[in-house]
């Protein structure tokens, strides 16, 4: 690894997900910043192939309910001969005076991780959790210093595709 290495997801090379199917679920908390979020997985996808049309977006109150819909709606479209080749459940969680951020935070976090064990299906770790406003909007790309920031969401796409055609390909 180069000596100016820098803490980021570097680009996988020749992914194409064309044909690939794939639900982003999102929070209405912290909206103005989880849209960023989710517009940058989009255009990511888009980018490596995904048609808009196979990317289904759905909405939750908050970061506490992204496993229950997540697995919810991966079963249905997998009852219906629909199934989603990935999920990518986004939320944004931001600190508050009470403990309320940590239980929530460790809740959201098993869960999703717990939803992609037990479907088979890759399921991107949509969730910020940050200290501060800012912190949350950095990591959405639209920050108010001059730099903006990067915005995760763009890594979540690229994730799921790259995650799709690993399980798609196997061994
Ligand atoms: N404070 C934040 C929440 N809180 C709401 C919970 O996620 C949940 O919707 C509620 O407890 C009812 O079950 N959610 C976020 O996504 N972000 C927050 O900062
Ligand atoms: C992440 C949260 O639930 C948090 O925003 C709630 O704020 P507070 O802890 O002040 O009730």
């Amino acid at each position: 690894m180069s000596k100016d290495f820098v803490k980021g997801l570097t680009v996988a090379d020749g992914l194409n997900g064309s044909g690939l199917r794939v639900l982003i679920v999102h929070t209405r908390w912290n909206l103005p910043i989880v849209e960023p979020l989710v517009q940058g997985a989009v255009n990511t996808m888009k980018s490596l192939g995904v048609s808009e049309s196979d990317i289904v977006i759905r909405q939750v109150p908050g970061s506490f309910e992204l496993p229950f819909a997540t697995q919810t709606l991966l079963a249905s479209a997998k009852a219906a001969g629909r199934p989603f080749d990935a999920a990518i459940p986004i939320g944004v969680l931001i600190k508050g005076s009470t403990m309320h951020f940590e239980y929530i935070a460790d809740a959201a976090s098993h869960g999703i991780m717990r939803v992609g064990l037990e479907a088979g299906i890759p399921v991107i770790f949509g969730l910020l959790t940050c200290l501060t406003e800012d912190q949350a909007l950095e990591r959405a790309g639209v920050g108010k210093g001059a730099s903006k920031g990067h915005n995760h969401g763009e890594d979540w796409g690229m994730g799921a595709v790259e995650m799709s055609l690993l399980a798609k390909k196997g061994a």
